[in-house]
């Protein structure tokens, strides 16, 4: 008779778990049946995602989580009495398994329980760090996801722990610049003088964004972020153009059923295989805090939630402690930490010509943006032109654009500059063969009325000016909307990241605006059903009843969730993303396992900050194991006509239509833009001059 002990859930917790959250329950095992073995536990793990997940466990269950244990009797050959195996048998000192994998209710199955594998003279504890499910997250997670190249700068949050020392270890193995972002000065040096970092932020007395801008003045090009919040925030504002973001992703949360899943499961010997030879070349290091008895589970699960631990936390269990009746909460007052240490090699890194005089009106950037801007932010002035030089053309323009990127790009702009944007404007004097009078001229010239050009971007990483295509017809105007920057960013946005298989599910936000009313239009032809999220329900009434989008929300309606579940009751495959904000958590909350964000604006967040506060993202993210990427359409410079010719035929065809909003007058440029950054407009935002 085998008297085993379990953990259980005993109420939701609320903030930082409590002792009496728990309870641990003895209970008599019953005899084994054919094919099942008993095994003891030796070593378990505690995690933080299961203080993530625990909402999933339904009160009165045990507490989920692996353990190293001993097989103690059996009637299955497979697993012999004598041999230690690795499981998910949660917080139980007894478990009874035949051998099958486990659900992890909500999230798919755990892989089935495995043997111990030669570890040479490692100590079997590594299997539920460096050589289990932390390692695997950290090898797949930052080498699949971050792709990092030698010479870059990665930085980790969550650093000094299981997951996070793996990752700044295995980006120096690939030639990284590491910083590790920790909450003590301890943990920091250890990080640089015990495991070879760069460099660290304690982000609990650092100015995170000051010791960033002295530890890596160059930029960031990966991030592994553990941790979400104003750290991870702070952290991709000093992130380089193109630069990966890694979230953590337990690969516990990875054994699913879908088949893109499987990739993990079939390569986890991979990362096993290549830690362990790291591990025995002492080119990786491991350190464990080991808490000692059954116990002091919960006080172990605590502690590392509070930061107390320095890499993995594991328990080991000791026979007293399982003979023990009492259920005490003890905090531990041995320091607990044990190292394992390798021997180590820590690695060795490494715009003259002449017409007659030309009066241009323009708009100066006067003042930097505070809230929503006020006209006396920029002030009109009218300048004379100077003649056209070799390779250059003046150009009048027709059409203005007002776009929500001004607002966002502001404060990266120096003032007395003429304030940016777009225009279409008809070339009325050239040196330049390749822009020839009496031609459209697309160009980023600014706010301005009259402009010099050779066509060269006036600043690195921005378009050059570039002639409008043959329109068939059409307005001159779509080229700075739907034949335009807009509309590409429509076209390859969302086809490029959100991948939409018919059938599936889309939700875009900003969705009764330029670029948003082509998103829903482009998944409608690609077989999608439609959820149109905007301020109104003029905007909706056009969505539905016009564009054919199969579902419209109002996100000012208090109800907004609800009427989101009922307008996806399969759960959302692809979101594309134009507000950011409270919203979009709400939507990614409600997104299928490998859903797809196209993170392409955060209008919401523009004008006010703080407007844009919102629950983290990164839970959606991890336990929906969702792809989450941020674009800037000039991505596809190359592709640029293949994204305006392909509009146009579903114009012409008759699949995509188009609205716009059109204020008349140079000298209303101000009110456009205002208008339109307060919801103004239905479809795209244009000044007529
Ligand atoms: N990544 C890239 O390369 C590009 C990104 N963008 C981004 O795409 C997004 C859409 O741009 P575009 O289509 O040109 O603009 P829109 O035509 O959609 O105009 C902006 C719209 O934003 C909505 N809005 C304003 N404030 C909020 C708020 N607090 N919450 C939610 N919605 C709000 C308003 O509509 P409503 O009535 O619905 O509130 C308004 O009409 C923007 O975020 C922009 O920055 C645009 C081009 C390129
Ligand atoms: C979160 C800020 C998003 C601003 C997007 C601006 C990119 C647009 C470029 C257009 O030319």
């Amino acid at each position: 008779m085998v008297i085993a002990k379990k953990i259980t859930i005993n109420n939701r917790f609320d903030g930082m778990p409590k002792p009496s959250d728990f309870k641990t329950i003895e209970e008599e095992l019953p005899p084994l049946k054919p094919g099942e073995f008993l095994a003891e536990a030796v070593f378990l793990s505690v995690d933080p995602y299961m203080r993530a997940y625990a909402h999933n466990i339904p009160l009165g269950a045990t507490m989920v989580g692996s353990q190293v244990a001993k097989i103690i009797e059996s009637r299955n050959d497979k697993y012999p009495v004598g041999k230690h195996v690795v499981g998910k048998f949660d917080w139980r000192s007894h478990t009874i398994s035949s051998g099958l994998p486990t659900v992890i209710q909500g999230a798919g199955n755990a892989p089935a329980p495995y043997l111990v594998p030669d570890l040479g003279n490692l100590p079997m504890s590594y299997l539920l760090g460096v050589l289990g499910m932390p390692g695997s997250t950290a090898y797949f997670g930052f080498l699949d996801i971050c792709k990092p190249k030698n010479g870059e700068v990665v930085a980790v949050s969550g650093a000094a722990g299981a997951v996070g020392s793996i990752v700044g270890q295995i980006a120096k193995i690939e030639g990284c610049k590491v910083v590790g972002i920790t909450g003590s000065e301890d943990k920091g040096r250890f990080l640089v003088d015990g495991l070879g970092f760069d460099g660290f932020v304690n982000y609990k007395t650092d100015d995170v964004a000051k010791k960033l801008d002295q530890l890596v003045p160059e930029g960031i090009d990966c991030y592994f972020d553990n941790v979400a919040g104003e750290i991870s925030s702070t952290v991709i504002g000093h992130m380089r153009d193109y630069g990966f973001v890694g979230p953590f992703r337990p690969t516990t949360m990875m054994w699913k059923t879908r088949p893109e899943n499987y990739l993990y499961q079939e390569r986890s010997g991979e990362a096993f295989q290549q830690i362990l030879k790291w591990l025995q070349a002492g080119r990786m290091k491991y350190h464990e805090t080991i808490t000692k008895g059954f116990d002091n589970m919960v006080a172990a699960f605590i502690e590392m939630l509070q930061g107390k631990n320095l890499g993995k936390a594991i328990v080991k269990v000791a026979k007293s402690s399982l003979q023990s009746r009492l259920t005490l909460y003890s905090p531990i007052t041995t320091n607990g930490i044990n190292k394992h240490q390798m021997p180590s090699s820590p690695i060795k890194r490494a715009i003259s010509g002449g017409v007659n005089m030309v009066k241009a009106r323009r708009y100066i950037f006067e003042k930097q943006f505070e809230g929503l801007p006020k006209s006396t932010d920029l002030r009109l002035v009218e300048e004379e032109l100077p003649p056209i030089k070799d390779g250059e053309f003046l150009a009048e323009a027709v059409y203005l654009s007002v776009d929500p990127y001004m607002r966002a790009y502001a404060p990266r702009l120096s003032l007395g500059r003429t304030f940016i944007g777009s225009q279409v404007a008809k070339i009325i004097e050239s040196k330049n063969d390749k822009f020839p009078v009496g031609k459209y001229v697309v160009g980023e010239f600014g706010w301005r009325t009259h402009s010099i050009s050779d066509g060269r971007p006036l600043e690195v990483g921005r378009p050059g000016a570039w002639l409008a295509p043959e329109l068939e017809g059409l307005p001159l105007s779509y080229t700075l909307g739907i034949l335009g920057m807009p509309g590409n960013t429509a076209y390859f946005g969302f086809l490029e990241l959100c991948k939409p298989k018919s059938g599936e599910t889309v939700a875009v936000t900003g969705a009764a605006g330029a670029v948003g009313s082509i998103v829903g239009q482009i998944a409608k032809i690609k077989g999608c059903t439609v959820i149109g999220i905007a301020g109104s329900d003029e905007k909706g009434k056009w969505l539905v009843n016009e564009l054919k989008f199969d579902h419209f929300i109002n996100y000012k309606d208090p109800d907004f969730e609800k009427k989101l579940a009922q307008a996806a009751p399969k759960g959302i495959d692809c979101y594309f993303d134009n507000v950011g904000g409270q919203i979009s958590t709400t939507i990614m909350n409600k997104m299928n396992l490998f859903g797809r964000v196209a993170v392409c604006g955060a209008i919401s967040g523009y004008n006010d900050k703080s407007a844009a506060r919102a629950d983290p993202v990164q839970f959606p993210l991890v336990f929906s194991q969702l792809k989450m990427e941020g674009f800037v359409v000039h991505r596809w410079a190359d592709r640029w006509f293949e994204g305006i010719l392909q509009n146009k035929k579903w114009i012409k065809e008759g699949k995509l239509r188009y609205k716009e909003t059109v204020t008349e007058g140079f000298e209303n440029m101000f009110k456009a833009f205002v208008d339109m950054l307060q919801g103004g407009n239905t479809g795209k935002a244009i000044v007529k001059v």
